[in-house]
């Protein structure tokens, strides 16, 4: 049951992790000095320690985001050296495929290959539980496909990713909805939660090169409605969750609940692996 187990962390102690792939450098350019680390080398981190989990042979779910595009890259460098051989990659998003093309992953689906080893990816938010919010880039939907299809899902995230409740960061719990009367669904969303606790949901857009605001449209040409928390989502998640899915319009939201088999955060201070 969802929260009823603490999960183990192994605080690996070394404020450098780079000598944990000792066995595969050279990978990048020397190591920062703690001082200089930012936030991006964190997220780098985190990425080739998952990496070192990955075996030749499998079958890996790629992630989508600035944390997992690391990974494509020390994948795809690990594969070229000959360190790698015989793996293939599901995308969970138009841009992983292209990103993983580019560095020369092969790539697959579930209809091929419905069990996958292994998959890799960021969060948005992580709680204590390792319960996660996903879909930042409007790829939640493939994510929780793929991940959801996965013996092991392994998620990278610096520290920052980190918090007590889910929604409570200040960024959106995304929902993807089919763009047929969307202001319907959104009012419906509107409706399950307390408004007066600083809750709000709104469309996801961006402005055209004409500057005109325009829906985002996700690879499965849906939109995505962002609910946003002030106090975080209160209550049970699972509830929730079902709550949000019973709706027609909706097609699946970024709560990943109990998903997660492990998580590396990358800190300052180290790395940190929590397993359940
Ligand atoms: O749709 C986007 C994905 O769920 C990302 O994995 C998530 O937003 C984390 O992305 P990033 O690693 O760029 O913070």
């Amino acid at each position: 049951m969802r929260g009823a187990f603490y999960p183990q962390a192994l605080d690996l102690g070394h404020p450098f992790p780079h000598h944990l792939f000792a066995d595969r450098l050279p990978v990048s350019p020397p190591a920062p000095t703690v001082a200089a680390l930012s936030q991006d080398d964190l997220k780098r981190i985190a990425a080739h320690r998952a990496v070192d989990l990955v075996e030749s042979g499998m079958v890996l779910g790629l992630g989508t985001g600035s944390t997992t595009a690391h990974a494509l890259d020390r994948l795809g460098d690990l594969r070229r050296r000959g360190a790698l051989r015989d793996i293939v990659g599901i995308p969970t998003s138009l841009k992983t495929a292209a990103h993983a093309t580019a560095v020369g992953i092969p790539l697959s689906d579930l209809d091929a290959h419905p069990v996958v080893d292994l998959s890799i990816d960021g969060a948005d938010e992580v709680d204590p539980a390792l319960n996660l919010v996903k879909g930042r880039g409007g790829s939640l939907l493939r994510e929780k496909m793929i991940e959801g299809a996965s013996r092991r899902f392994v998620v990278i995230v610096d520290e920052s990713k980190l918090v007590t409740c889910l929604g409570g960061s200040g960024l959106a719990v995304p929902v993807e909805v089919v763009p047929f009367c969307w202001k319907y669904t959104l009012g419906q969303l509107e409706r399950l939660f307390d408004n007066d606790s600083g809750f709000y949901a709104k469309l996801r857009t961006f402005s055209d090169k004409e500057g005109v605001e325009m829906p985002f449209v996700t690879d499965n040409s849906n939109y995505i409605i962002d609910l946003y928390f002030e106090k975080g989502i209160g209550g049970d998640l699972d509830v929730v969750s079902d709550s949000i899915l019973r709706f027609p319009g909706v097609v699946e939201h970024g709560m990943f609940l109990g998903m997660a088999t492990s998580v590396i955060v990358a800190g300052k201070n180290g790395v940190t692996v929590t397993m359940k």
